[in-house]
């Protein structure tokens, strides 16, 4: 898909406002990656594609959700602040880089996201709150470790939501006698041979 068609696939969804939100925050991405590495440098000509559309098919598969999203290792912000930006439910970045969370602080200021909060913080060290409706977490540890770190921030009813790239099936299957909870996966439209965990009810087995 080119980065035209990648744009029209928002266009075609959400209203300009928020299409624009969403193109102003790639251009921030592609500045401040003259300043710290927030993305592969490989990835910075296809942002939409890439990063933009990889981050809203999420928002696809949370069932029109409206509680409480929690994006673990927001990173330069994929998928939490596309996210925050395509729904206006409360939207918790976790990410523990200092440089990071206050590009993250920023970007959410200038867009005008009163609906952000970042806790420049691991997600094992953030004091329990409300349980979250949904977590995502994208390219940042195994699932045991994501589980581990962040079961304390949900409930049975949590919907988490888990791009994995190839290695889906093989981290499921080896949850076995660790954690349990009911499972599927989805291919994800960047890349049909990687694959989006999508999990709920989880506890340790
Ligand atoms: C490879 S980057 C991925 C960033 C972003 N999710 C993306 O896909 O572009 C992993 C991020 O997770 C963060 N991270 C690692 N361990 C974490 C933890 N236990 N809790 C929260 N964030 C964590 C790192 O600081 C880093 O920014």
């Amino acid at each position: 898909m080119t980065e035209e068609e990648a744009r029209s696939w928002f266009a075609d969804r959400y209203d300009a406002a928020r299409v624009g939100r969403v193109g102003r925050f790639l251009d921030v991405v592609r500045e401040e990656s003259g300043r710290q590495n927030l993305v592969a440098a490989s990835t910075l000509p296809n942002l939409w594609f890439r990063h933009g559309l990889d981050s809203a098919q999420l928002v696809e598969l949370a069932e029109d959700r409206n509680g409480l999203w929690i994006d673990i290792g927001t990173g330069g912000g994929f998928p939490g602040m596309v996210v925050a930006i395509l729904r206006d439910a409360p939207t918790l970045l976790v990410e523990p880089r200092q440089k990071r969370a206050s590009f993250l602080r920023d970007a959410a200021d200038a867009l005008g996201l009163a609906h952000v909060r970042v806790e420049q913080k691991r997600a094992e060290s953030l004091a329990p709150q409300p349980p979250a409706a949904i977590v995502s977490a994208r390219a940042v540890a195994a699932l045991p470790a994501l589980f581990g770190g962040a079961a304390h921030l949900t409930d049975r009813k949590t919907l988490w939501l888990l791009p994995k790239g190839r290695s889906a099936r093989s981290e499921v299957e080896a949850l076995t006698g660790s954690w349990q909870g009911l499972f599927h996966v989805e291919h994800s439209l960047t890349d049909p041979e990687s694959l989006i965990v999508i999990a709920r009810g989880i506890t340790p087995a």
